[in-house]
């Protein structure tokens, strides 16, 4: 079974570096996708209360016998929830879901102006009350960071943003990197929309991979957490082995020059009007 490395976020926390997403994965089908990954060796969960799927994940994650410390699980405050109150009522609606007493991670899903800063005094009292080991955000452009953190007390350890070839968010990254918080891809595959891209395929050739896996790895290469999204075993399997290879520092660069700042989701700054 492939070992997924685990990276050290800068609270102490360890997460593995590759997860399974399960974002549009329907409550009746979430059992089956968490057991058989789980079964191919995930220890990674990325859901959301959006996703309406928390209750089947946390069912798959209970019937597998993994014992909870050794599962990493994500959800997320959605943008209904936002604000002090709400927010707190918001998780423990969450961890009744996913019949757990508490999370790994918990995330800002979005940053909705003007009231995330309240959202994220919630996250730090979780925090301190040893309800999540670990608080971040999603989708924070650089902007959104640093307001955040004029009145944080704890920084976020994580920015789980879109990020794949075609979007590389340098700037979002740089800030992140120099704050030492983690970042985190969001359909890292592009959600399979150009999965026939010449660049990629001609790479996939080369290291006789497939070109998911020249992606996922790419990410991998650049720090980033990953957590591509599959219902179907096999390709669950194939996302994972990726830690057999490196992509040269040549392929690396080539990869990151497709960038064109392709957005499948929101623009950050445009969330409110979704
Ligand atoms: N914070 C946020 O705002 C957001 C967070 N997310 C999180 O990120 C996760 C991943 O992103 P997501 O948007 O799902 O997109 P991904 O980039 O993970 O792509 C998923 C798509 O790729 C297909 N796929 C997966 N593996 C392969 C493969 N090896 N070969 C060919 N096709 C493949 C899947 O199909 P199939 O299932 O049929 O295999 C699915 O259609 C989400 O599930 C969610 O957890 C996503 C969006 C926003
Ligand atoms: O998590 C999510 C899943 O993807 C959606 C976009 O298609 C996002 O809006 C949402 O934040």
């Amino acid at each position: 079974m492939t070992n997924i490395p685990l990276k050290t976020l800068y609270n102490g926390v360890s997460v593995p570096q590759l997860g399974l997403g399960v974002y549009k994965v329907p409550p009746e089908d979430v059992y089956q996708t968490v057991s058989s990954a789980l079964k191919a060796g995930y220890r990674h969960i990325d859901t959301a209360s959006y996703y309406e799927n928390e209750n089947g994940v946390g069912k798959a994650i209970k019937d597998s016998g993994i014992p909870r410390e050794k599962l990493f699980i994500t959800t997320k405050v959605w943008n209904d929830d936002h604000g002090y109150d709400r927010t707190l009522q918001a998780f423990e609606k969450s961890m009744e879901k996913l019949n757990m007493d508490y999370v790994d991670l918990y995330l800002i899903h979005w940053p909705i102006p003007e009231i995330f800063p309240e959202t994220w005094k919630a996250l730090e009292k979780l925090y301190k009350d040893g309800r999540v080991k670990a608080i971040g955000v999603s989708n924070f452009l650089d902007h959104h960071l640093q307001t955040l953190l004029t009145d944080a007390k704890i920084k976020p350890v994580v920015n789980q943003i879109e990020l794949h070839p075609k979007l590389i968010q340098k700037q979002t990254v740089e800030f992140c990197r120099e704050n030492d918080i983690a970042v985190e891809s969001w359909s890292p595959l592009g959600r399979a929309r150009y999965l026939d891209d010449v660049i990629l395929e001609k790479l996939a050739k080369k290291y006789d991979k497939t070109v998911a896996q020249i992606m996922i790895r790419w990410h991998i290469q650049h720090d980033f957490i990953v957590i591509p999204k599959s219902t179907k075993a096999k390709r669950q399997a194939e996302n994972m082995a990726v830690f057999d290879f490196e992509l040269s520092p040549e392929d690396m660069k080539q990869i990151d020059g497709m960038d064109e700042g392709f957005r499948i989701g929101s623009h950050p700054d445009e969330i409110m009007n979704k």
